[in-house]
């Protein structure tokens, strides 16, 4: 894991290591330029893009150091509102050493490589006009681009493009990552991500606003199986979902619990006629919705694929709520939530753990405003939802957000083979599972959209994705992660 900084943390940590003196902008441009001295030859020119700001600060002193490795270095400075005196020194130094000054990009060019340093963490308005033009020829110059701090034109703190944004191949990033670089768009502008603290140590780095997880969380060593383990030890889940037309939802995650390990797993879909076993995974149960509501039956329960809002379906949430079992709320039990004050209310009084994994768009029917609102600012809209309905919350899209208000994650894995059906279902399984064998909310949550992340990266490099890759296969690539995570230990 490392730790994510929003944009108001990074200028305290940023004002406090000047006062003590340190070089940032010295050290970032040198930085910068052994980046790119490493990655090119000689032969051919490389382009440094300077803006405003201290990231053309930054982007300055590696246009100097470059000149200084003998690098024909070509440079396009646009305003200079806030140049520092390091900054001002290199771009003297830069010219004294032959760099050239462009006013323009020229139509043809033949450069080997791109230095973004336009915008970093300063971006605080949508870009307009020059900036537009200039960000979208770069991205269309077929041309390596290294981003500076972050690819310009993305917001820091969401990962939104406030206008237009560099497509990266590369992000050297500096003193902390930026939770923008992995959430919304980050992920497809910043390339490859870098990150170098500028000689920052961990106690100056204090702080962080979320945390990265981008490996295997430590919870799986709880996951060990005796060898006396029996079923009864991993705990029973129940599934509620599968109204009129929508039985397989329930299926999906009755089956991916017991893929992950669920003891037992009972399914109850509420359509009449809906079959009483499932052929393709006999292990599963079958069981009238009442079953499964009855007290202390379960370990977790998973409410909601499928669901419909019937009034039965509305019964059963508020039966779930008022009972103590652990609860995994998705789809149309979030939609009821959002629809029926007194179920929200309930699950604020309630003192049993319980998840809400909305995608964006059951996000914002939760919060009450437009699915806009609520990628604009992902980290904001997930702590928003955290404390409005007192639960746990995994906010799913590129870049899933799991928090309880104490503990906030951003997940690096996954990928656009997970962006198909049902795999809502599977994940809701998979963190029932978890939860039953014992995890606890957070980390259920947490452990759970890890494995369905890395499932979905699995597929892109075995070839089921990311097209055409389906939620039963990545229950089935999960639970090879998770057993080959675990063995290892
Ligand atoms: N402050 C420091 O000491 C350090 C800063 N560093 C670099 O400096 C960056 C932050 O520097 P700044 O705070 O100067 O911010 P930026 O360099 O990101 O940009 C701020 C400038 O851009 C202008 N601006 C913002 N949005 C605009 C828009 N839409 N259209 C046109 N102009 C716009 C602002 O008016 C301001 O002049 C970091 O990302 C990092 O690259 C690093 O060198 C480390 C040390
Ligand atoms: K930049």
């Amino acid at each position: 894991m490392q730790p994510l900084f929003l944009r108001t943390t990074l200028r305290a940590i940023e004002t406090r290591a000047l006062a003590a003196g340190l070089p940032l902008m010295e050290r970032a441009g040198l930085a910068i330029a052994q980046f790119t001295h490493e990655r090119t030859d000689l032969e051919r020119r490389i382009l440094v893009l300077a803006g405003p700001g201290h990231n053309g600060g930054d982007a300055l002193v590696a246009a100097a150091e470059l000149t200084e490795l003998n690098h024909a270095v070509d440079l396009l400075c646009w305003g200079a509102e806030t140049r520092s005196d390091t900054a001002r020194v290199a771009y003297e130094q830069f010219l004294a050493n032959g760099g050239r000054l462009l006013t323009a990009l020229p139509r043809y060019a033949n450069w080997q490589m791109a230095i973004d340093g336009l915008f970093g963490i300063g971006l605080n308005r949508p870009l307009q006009g020059d900036w537009l033009s200039l960000i979208e020829r770069i991205n269309t110059c077929d041309l390596p681009v290294l981003a500076i701090d972050l690819p310009s034109g993305l917001c820091s703190d969401t990962g939104q493009i406030l206008g237009a944004a560099i497509q990266a191949n590369w992000t050297l990033s500096f003193i902390g990552l930026k939770p923008g670089l992995f959430t919304l768009q980050g992920r497809d502008h910043a390339g490859e991500i870098y990150l170098d603290t500028l000689g920052l140590t961990s106690e100056n780095l204090a702080g962080a606003n979320a945390q990265l997880v981008n490996q295997m969380p430590a919870t799986i060593a709880r996951l060990r199986r005796p060898r006396h383990a029996h079923k009864g030890m991993f705990g029973d889940v129940g599934v509620i979902g599968g109204g009129l037309g929508m039985v397989g939802a329930p299926l999906l995650a009755g089956r991916a619990a017991l893929l992950l390990g669920a003891g037992r797993v009972w399914v109850s879909a509420l359509a009449a006629g809906a079959p009483a076993y499932d052929p393709l995974m006999p292990e599963l149960m079958f069981a009238p919705v009442d079953q499964l509501l009855e007290p202390d039956n379960l370990a977790a329960l998973v409410l909601g694929p499928g669901l419909g809002t019937e009034d039965v379906a509305v019964e059963a949430l508020r039966q779930a709520l008022a009972g103590a079992v652990p609860l995994v709320l998705d789809a149309d039990a979030l939609n009821l939530l959002a629809a029926h004050k007194p179920l929200a209310r309930q699950l604020t009084k309630r003192r049993a753990p319980a998840i809400l994994t909305p995608h964006p768009l059951e996000a914002a029917r939760l919060l009450g405003c437009d699915t806009a609102t609520i990628q604009a600012d992902r980290l904001q809209a997930t702590a928003e939802l955290v404390k409005r309905y007192k639960a746990c919350v995994v906010l799913k899209g590129a870049g899933s957000i799991v928090s309880d208000g104490k503990q906030t994650y951003l997940n690096a894995s996954g990928s656009p083979a997970l962006s198909s059906p049902g795999q809502g279902d599977v994940l809701a399984g998979m963190i029932a599972a978890l939860l039953a064998q014992g995890l606890s909310a957070i980390e259920a949550a947490q452990l759970g959209v890890y494995l369905h992340g890395r499932a979905g990266d699995v597929a892109e490099q075995t070839g089921t994705g990311p097209i055409g890759h389906t939620a039963s296969e990545t229950a089935q690539f999960a639970r090879r992660l998770l057993n080959q995570a675990v063995l290892a230990l």
